[in-house]
């Protein structure tokens, strides 16, 4: 028995090692030049054609795999424009260069400034300039094009992000909640990339939910995977935070924590990577209540997990967080058992989901009627103005 935990075990490190070459491409940089403007013709006043860009769209299926495997390296150029003849006096402009991409890419320049993003099917950037073609203004010889080096970097766009230590049952909610079927399996680290699942509603409300690879206590130290996956959460509307009820254990060679304390701990991971992912609505999902004795761990936590602030000086140090997460609610569930405490943790998310949808359209139409009065008070001050 014990051997096969140490195999499992063992499986998982490899897995994490297969994981830190980076299969999953969220990140991907490349060097992009716009196309050079064609030259002018100062005898006849000919335009020189302007050079293409290039452009990031979104395509559907398209990955940052794909984008890498396609230019390997290589530098990414527009087309040049033509310069301009005789028998054609405006020069032809240089042909964009289009690279593909998923929903949820930013763009960011050599130094850090943010080039666009694309967060929706429509969006484009256009991540290089082409150069001008040539004329009067610029004596008639074409501008090269923008050149730089460009990092392209993936938020997968859920509107709920799961979190929890590695083994706490995220992959098995989820798979619970959607029709997405990740793999599942008894030893940590099994979910090496995100999987995002879709919740539809009887109503055809749909929620896409992303399951992330487990963080483990010292992440923000780069431990286990590291907090690399937290970027994906950045863009969550909700953060549902799963627990184990029995606790947490990495091996036998790590600590034992307790339920509170691996939420505690979750809780300073979060803050660690960014103080404003608490700002989010944050709901507790306490896992695996089917297992024997569960029920009375619950019973015995349930006042400190809802009043978390007012226990945790009975917690050392490296337990506290510096701002404590106040749930909006904690539910207590058995995903494998898909019993209907899940299907009331689904409602409660959706409810949540739809508050928030509430509250931003009442923000959009206090704006729209803001906008509406300032402009009705302009046109009375302009009328009074010319009477
Ligand atoms: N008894 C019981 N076991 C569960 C429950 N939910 C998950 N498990 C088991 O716990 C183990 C881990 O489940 P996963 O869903 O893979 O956990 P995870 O959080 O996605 O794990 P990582 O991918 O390592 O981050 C599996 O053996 C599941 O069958 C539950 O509600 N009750």
């Amino acid at each position: 028995m014990v051997q096969l935990s140490v195999c499992k075990l063992c499986k998982a490190l490899s897995e994490k090692s297969i994981f830190t070459k980076s299969r999953f491409l969220d990140s991907l940089s490349l060097y992009v030049k716009g196309g050079s403007g064609g030259n002018g013709q100062p005898k006849y006043g000919g335009l020189g054609g302007r050079g293409g860009n290039v452009v990031c769209k979104v395509k559907a299926g398209a990955s940052l795999e794909s984008v890498k495997k396609q230019f390997k390296g290589v530098r990414i150029t527009a087309a040049s424009g033509d310069n301009s003849l005789v028998h054609r006096l405006a020069g032809r402009n240089g042909e964009d260069k289009i690279l593909e991409l998923p929903v949820g890419i930013t763009a960011y320049a050599d130094g850090g400034t943010k080039l666009g993003e694309l967060n929706t099917e429509e969006d484009s950037i256009i991540i290089a300039h082409g150069g001008a073609g040539g004329n009067a203004q610029n004596g008639w010889l074409g501008r090269k094009g923008e050149e730089l080096a460009v990092r392209l970097e993936l938020k997968l766009i859920a509107d709920i992000g799961l979190v929890g230590f590695p083994n706490a049952g995220k992959s098995t909610f989820l798979k619970a909640i959607s029709r997405a079927r990740p793999k599942i399996a008894s030893y940590p680290f099994t979910t090496i990339k995100p999987n995002v699942g879709v919740i539809t509603f009887d109503d055809f409300r749909k929620m896409s939910v992303a399951d992330l690879p487990g963080l483990i206590e010292g992440a923000h130290r780069n431990l286990g995977m590291g907090h690399q996956f937290l970027r994906h959460v950045e863009r969550t509307k909700l953060i549902a935070m799963i627990v184990d009820v029995n606790g947490f254990q990495l091996g036998l060679k790590h600590p034992k924590r307790s339920c509170v304390e691996t939420v505690l701990l979750l809780n300073k991971e979060l803050e660690l990577y960014k103080m404003n992912l608490l700002e989010k609505p944050i709901i507790l999902l306490v896992n695996k209540m089917d297992v024997e004795g569960a029920q009375e761990i619950y019973d015995g936590i349930r006042d400190t997990l809802h009043n978390l602030k007012d226990h945790i000086h009975k917690y050392p140090e490296e337990f506290q967080p510096e701002k404590v997460i106040k749930f909006q609610s904690i539910l207590p569930i058995s995903a494998k058992t898909n019993s209907t405490d899940v299907n009331d943790a689904k409602l409660k998310i959706r409810s949540i989901l739809d508050l928030l949808a509430e509250e931003e359209q009442e923000m959009v139409d206090r704006e729209l009627e803001l906008v509406k009065k300032l402009k009705s008070s302009l046109r009375e001050h302009q009328g009074e103005m010319i009477i």
